[in-house]
């Protein structure tokens, strides 16, 4: 079913948010008053698409429908979930919504980007103020999961419930706050330490730069995988938490901290700090920035997803919940058509998959088809479960053929045919394309071993049988170009 988002206020954030929608497959109607927000929106797309779809392993939705509305009226026509992000101004942002709650539909959500004001501040005065909630993001909105949803007793459980599957279903995490409070939970953090670093700078102790760098060579990596306690129970050693608050509590009586107190934003200050970011990054224009961010929080999170925690646990289960959608099965009941060679991948090429020659580098491919062996195993039966029972296949030889190049942000997926499935020898030729386009080939034996001796053995009765089942459907289909190529044989 179609579904569509308003967004209302279509700068950083509701450009964000726009993305973020778009990118999950629904419609998007934006409604911003200022004469360049098309454009706006335009550039934080592109680096969307250039992004979001392969941060995960399982392909995104098609986009939805992007349009641009002169009216908040028009712009809330059949709108499901209504995100405001206008300026930080509660006189705005009230008069807003009163012009929102004219138009909208009494059961749309309307989620507001207000990184401190109260959801009583904002409900106030509305005759509807059950339908309005605080979804505090995090830019860039497209990537990274966290919304704060803040909500009072006036907002129905249903709302609130809508509000979880809304923000879920487009890849996010909904973090529910017990009770409104004044900047949230999140922004609390961050005021805290901006503050600090106001004063660093202000007293000459540090340069933007030299603070930048505090953070991300040491504490700021290490609060992306941990968080605050968790990092602290371990700096707590073997006796943990407990001891760690008896050697660190004190120093919270220490003048260690500043943070009751905010510097002036004098002239003087602002040029002092906006010249020294000049210095430090003025040779980057902002896009340029935003991207050298996306790759980083790319990389970062599915390094994060390879160790299945954190940011990263979060997308794999996103993957998990969509592979259904993508067509991807995980047992060989439920294959529809056996005659045909499975498909065993559909995802995006994510950005750390290339290279300096500009596209998908070749030893990606490798990880593209590995991982589409292991889909396989899981769908003749070799599962999490069989493996840790101690039996797997192990590869003994493997040939790839790069066709055709393929760039990030591609679509690619992998069809498997199983050439040989007998005994304890598997033989599969996995093909990927992007649309019709046939980019690689791979073909690969491997062993069934018993992973006590470390030797190969024979597979569980009904591993062998499903992949005698897949080998004899697949038996029928013409031989695969390019089967049994070696390097060097004619072409
Ligand atoms: N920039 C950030 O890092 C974050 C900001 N937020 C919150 O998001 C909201 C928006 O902030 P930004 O996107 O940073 O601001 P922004 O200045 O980039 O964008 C605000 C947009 O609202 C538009 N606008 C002004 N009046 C409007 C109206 N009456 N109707 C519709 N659009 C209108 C402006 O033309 C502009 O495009 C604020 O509440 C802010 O606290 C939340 C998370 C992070
Ligand atoms: C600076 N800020 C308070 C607007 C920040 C946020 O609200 C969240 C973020 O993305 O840092």
């Amino acid at each position: 079913m179609e579904q569509s988002a308003a967004i209302i206020g279509g700068g950083v954030i509701g450009g964000g948010w726009a993305a973020r929608f778009l990118l999950n497959g629904w419609n998007v109607r934006v409604f911003d008053p200022d004469p360049d927000a098309e454009r706006k929106i335009g550039e934080v797309l592109d680096n969307a698409r250039r992004s979001l779809p392969g941060l995960g392993n399982v392909a995104l939705p098609a986009e939805g429908q992007l349009s641009f509305h002169d009216t908040i009226a028009e712009a809330v026509e059949g709108a499901d979930w209504i995100q405001e992000s206008v300026p930080e101004r509660l006189d705005l942002k009230q008069k807003v919504y009163a012009e929102l709650q004219a138009h909208c539909a009494p059961d749309a959500v309307i989620g507001s980007s207000t990184s401190g004001f109260k959801p009583s501040q904002l409900q106030d005065g509305r005759e509807n103020p059950g339908q309005i909630v605080v979804a505090h993001p995090f830019n860039p909105v497209y990537l990274l999961p966290l919304v704060e949803l803040v909500t009072t007793g006036a907002n129905p459980a249903g709302v609130i419930d809508r509000a979880k599957e809304i923000i879920s279903a487009i890849g996010m995490y909904p973090l529910h706050l017990k009770k409104e409070i004044d900047a949230h939970v999140a922004d609390r953090f961050l005021e805290a330490v901006w503050r600090e670093a106001l004063w660093l700078v202000k007293d000459g102790i540090a340069t933007t730069e030299e603070i930048d760098n505090a953070i991300r060579y040491g504490f700021g990596i290490r609060w992306a995988q941990m968080g605050l306690f968790e990092t602290y129970r371990v700096a707590g050693g073997e006796a943990g938490m407990k001891h760690f608050m008896a050697q660190f509590g004190p120093a919270l009586q220490w003048p260690w901290t500043k943070l009751m107190d905010v510097p002036q934003f004098t002239d003087e200050l602002v040029d002092l700090i906006a010249g020294q970011s000049d210095a430090q990054s003025g040779q980057y224009s902002i896009r340029e920035l935003e991207r050298h961010r996306d790759d980083n929080l790319v990389g970062m999170m599915r390094a994060l997803g390879n160790n299945d925690w954190g940011a990263g646990a979060l997308q794999n289960a996103r993957d998990l919940n969509r592979e259904g959608e993508a067509g991807l099965v995980r047992s060989i009941d439920e294959i529809e058509d056996l005659s045909q060679p499975v498909l065993t991948q559909s995802r995006v090429v994510p950005l750390d998959w290339t290279d300096y020659n500009g596209h998908m580098t070749e030893s990606r491919y490798l990880d593209a088809f590995a991982q589409s062996t292991d889909r396989l195993m899981m769908i003749i039966g070799c599962d999490a479960d069989y493996i840790a029972n101690g039996g797997s296949y192990f590869t003994a030889e493997t040939h790839i053929r790069h066709i055709d190049e393929v760039h990030a942000g591609d679509p690619i997926q992998v069809r498997t045919r199983v050439i040989m499935g007998a005994g304890k020898k598997m033989h599969l030729w996995h093909e990927m394309f992007s649309g019709e386009r046939l980019l690689a080939t791979g073909e690969h034996m491997l062993l069934h071993v018993d992973l006590a001796t470390r030797r190969s053995a024979p597979p569980a009765p009904h591993i062998e049988a499903n992949l005698a089942k897949l080998a004899e459907a697949h038996a029928a289909l013409p031989a695969p170009e390019g089967l049994g190529r070696a390097i060097g044989a004619p072409r």
